[in-house]
C-alpha cells in the first residue's frame, strides 16, 4: 500500500487529494455515513432490519472496488526478467470490472495487453499485464483513461518498442438506466512506439487482438 494514491495525477492533484482522502485506503467510518445517508436521501429506512449491515457492507465493498487508488502500477510491474524474444507478448480476453466516474456505476468487459519487448529483452511475467488492468480498474475511471493508463505504465517501466491495449466493455449506466441500450459495446484502444508509428504492424497485432 502506497501512502499517496499512486498515478492519479501531478503534485498538485496529490496535495488536493492528501486533504480529502485518507492516508492509507478507504476511510470506512466515513463510508459507513455516506452510505446511511444516502439512503435516507432515496426515501429508505436504514435501521430496518434488512438495511441495518448495509452501510457497512458497501463500505467494504468500496474498499475492494476502489482498492487501485491505494496500488502503485510500478510495484504491479517490478518482477521483469530477461528474455531473447522480439515478437509480440499478447494477453487477450482479461476480464475487467471497473466503475464509471460519471455514475458510480460497473462497467465490464474484457482487456487485451500487448507488447513487443525493447532491446534489453525485459519482459514481465504475464499475470503481471492482468494485474495492472485489475489497479487501474479498480479506481472511478473513464473507459478511455484506463485503456490509456495501462499503455502508458507499460511503456514506462518496460521500455519496449511497442505496447498496445484494447478495451471492449458494456457500461450499465446505458444498459439498465439513462438512453437504456443493454449489449452495446465500447471499444477503446491505446497505442505507443512502434504500434503507433506503424499501421501495418498496428493492423497486424489489431487483427490478433480481436480475432478479425
Ligand atoms: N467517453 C466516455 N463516456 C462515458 C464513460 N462512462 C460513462 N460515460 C458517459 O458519460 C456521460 C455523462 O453525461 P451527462 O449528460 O453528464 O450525464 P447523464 O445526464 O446521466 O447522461 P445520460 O447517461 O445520457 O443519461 C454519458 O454520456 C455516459 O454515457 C466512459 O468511460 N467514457
Ligand atoms: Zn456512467
Amino acid at each position: 500500500m502506497s501512502q499517496i494514491p499512486a498515478g492519479v495525477g501531478g503534485d498538485e492533484d496529490r496535495a488536493d487529494l492528501l486533504l480529502e482522502r485518507p492516508r492509507t485506503g478507504v476511510d470506512h467510518a466515513r463510508a459507513v455515513a455516506a452510505v446511511r445517508e444516502l439512503l435516507l436521501a432515496v426515501g429508505e429506512d436504514p435501521d430496518r432490519p434488512g438495511l441495518q449491515a448495509t452501510p457497512d457492507r458497501v463500505a467494504r465493498a468500496y474498499a475492494e472496488t476502489f482498492a487501485g487508488l491505494w496500488q502503485d502500477p510500478a510495484e504491479v510491474l517490478a518482477t521483469t526478467f530477461d528474455e531473447d524474444h522480439d515478437e509480440m507478448v499478447l494477453v487477450k480476453d482479461i476480464p475487467m470490472y471497473s466503475t464509471c466516474e460519471h455514475h458510480l456505476v460497473p462497467f465490464h468487459g474484457v482487456a487485451h495487453v500487448g507488447y513487443i519487448p525493447g532491446e534489453d529483452g525485459r519482459v514481465t511475467g504475464l499475470s503481471k499485464l492482468a494485474r495492472l488492468v485489475e489497479v487501474y480498474a479498480r479506481r472511478p475511471q473513464v473507459q478511455e483513461r484506463m485503456t490509456s493508463q495501462i499503455a502508458d505504465a507499460l511503456a514506462d517501466v518496460l521500455k519496449p518498442r511497442g505496447v498496445l491495449v484494447v478495451i471492449e466493455a458494456e457500461h450499465l449506466c446505458m444498459a439498465m438506466r439513462g438512453i437504456r441500450k443493454p449489449g452495446s459495446s465500447t471499444v477503446t484502444s491505446a497505442v505507443r512506439g512502434i504500434f503507433r508509428e506503424s499501421a501495418a504492424t498496428r493492423s497486424e497485432a489489431m487483427s490478433l487482438v480481436l480475432g478479425r
